[in-house]
């Protein structure tokens, strides 16, 4: 069993045995938030259709009205008007002007538009006190071109995507099933919230964060429940469950007795690794179990969902084809020190700040505890600050920090 991997060998070794997954469905657009795109989809029209005008005002030729001004107005014949999805039935002549309303079709004849706040009404004439220009027409095919492809297979679709497949004419989108992932607590201690809490007892938060990380890179979470401290629990409660393309556990994958995640997969299933060289998130295990890949999570809270973060987060991205990174970097000046791990690399909280100022562009304070058995420093940091191992960050060095993609607000 290869064991105490660093960093980017357990990163490489979970995407190794991480498959995207081939399932496509329809989901209609006000669905689509948060997905992934399964196809690349074209423009099933122009967008605008034909020239049409940005503004309220008066659609002319401009020969006509070149060098209008308040010393110098222009009069035109005003001959009807164009409102926005009703183009002008006529075709519009030399010293002619149609009224024409944002988004309307220009009218025949008409080359240039002026703003209605530039003229004035004078019964059967419109006065100008400026030249009309075509730089207020949206020309045909600005935004969009029938055929063009304008998202792309592995797009996260944000609102922005799901406003632009609706322009483009599409009313379902071709999404990538979400990866169905269970999450199983361990623990004779582990109590579900909503109960009285027995001595020694601890609220079960592990399932619902990392349920919750799930849900946000694009999972489906299924709540498996709490398995008690006995491995054959654990099993039953495995092969009880349909389908699913993940396998999370928290916790019982350290040195105790009773780590009966690892004991388990020790004697019934195939393991990859065990345990990285960082902290917080030391211990975890990832197999396959029962044709199902498995990724045991360490039970202390902040390190489940670190470890998640780290390594699931990247597994559903590439499950799901997305082609946006799981997470990213950037550099920050350390407001205080962040201890490091000895060999490990230690991610220590932070809120980081966005301060042009500052070299790297950012700030990064430390949270007020770095125990991994305090989850605040998870609900109140905002990033990681990377300590490589064999160092120490003391204030005012530039840091390597990544933000958490699921509070995406700088401090
Ligand atoms: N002798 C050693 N002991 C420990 C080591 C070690 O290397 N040698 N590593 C420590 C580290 S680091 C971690 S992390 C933990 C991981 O242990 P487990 O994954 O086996 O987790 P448990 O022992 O089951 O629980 C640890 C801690 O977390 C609490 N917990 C567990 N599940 C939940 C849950 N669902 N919700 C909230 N809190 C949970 C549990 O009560 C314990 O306090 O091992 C260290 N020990
Ligand atoms: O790895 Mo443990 O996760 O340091 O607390």
């Amino acid at each position: 069993m290869r064991t105490s991997l660093t960093v980017e060998e357990a990163l490489a070794a979970v995407l190794e045995h991480t498959r995207p997954l081939t399932d496509v469905e329809d989901v209609p657009l006000e669905e689509a938030l948060g997905r992934v795109l399964a196809r690349d989809l074209e423009a099933l029209a122009d967008h605008p259709d034909v020239d049409n005008t940005a503004v309220d005002g008066y659609a002319a030729r401009a020969e006509d009205t070149a060098g209008a001004g308040p010393e110098n107005p222009v009069r035109l014949r005003w001959i009807g008007e164009s409102p926005a999805g009703r183009p002008f039935p006529g075709r519009l002549g030399p010293g002619e002007a149609v009224s024409v309303y944002t988004g309307a079709p220009l009218p025949e004849g008409a080359d240039a538009v002026v703003a209605v706040e530039d003229t004035e009404r004078d019964g059967e004439f419109v006065v100008l006190y400026k030249p009309a220009t075509p730089k207020d027409i949206r020309p045909k095919a600005q935004d969009l071109q029938k055929g063009r492809v304008y998202l792309k297979r592995g797009d996260w679709l944000t609102p922005g995507r799901v406003g632009l497949a609706a322009g483009m004419g599409h009313r379902t989108l071709p999404v990538v099933r979400r990866p169905r992932v269970g999450v199983l607590s361990t623990g004779d201690e582990v109590v579900e919230p909503g109960t009285p809490l027995p001595p020694g007892g601890v609220y079960n938060s592990n399932a619902y964060s990392v349920a919750a990380l799930v849900r946000e890179a694009g999972g489906e979470p299924v709540l498996l429940g709490k398995a008690s401290d006995r491995v054959e629990a654990v099993k039953e409660q495995l092969a009880a469950v349909g389908s699913l393309d993940l396998v999370l556990t928290t916790g019982g994958v350290s040195m105790g007795d009773y780590d009966i995640v690892r004991h388990l997969l020790e004697r019934e299933g195939t393991i990859h690794f065990w345990k990285i060289l960082q902290r917080p998130g030391g211990p975890p295990i990832f197999a396959e179990f029962a044709g199902t890949p498995l990724f045991g999570l360490p039970g202390n809270p902040v390190s489940a969902m670190v470890t998640f973060f780290l390594y699931g987060r990247p597994m559903l991205f590439k499950m799901l084809g997305r082609t946006d990174p799981p997470y990213r970097r950037v550099r920050a000046v350390a407001e205080d020190f962040f201890k490091g791990a000895g060999k490990k690399t230690a991610f220590r909280r932070a809120v980081l700040r966005y301060d042009p100022e500052a070299p790297g562009g950012h700030r990064a304070a430390s949270v007020d505890s770095q125990s991994s058995g305090v989850l605040r420093s998870m609900a109140f940091g905002n990033a990681l600050v990377v300590v490589p191992p064999h160092t120490h960050v003391e204030a005012g060095e530039v840091v390597e920090v990544i933000p958490f993609n699921f509070t995406l607000q700088l401090a």
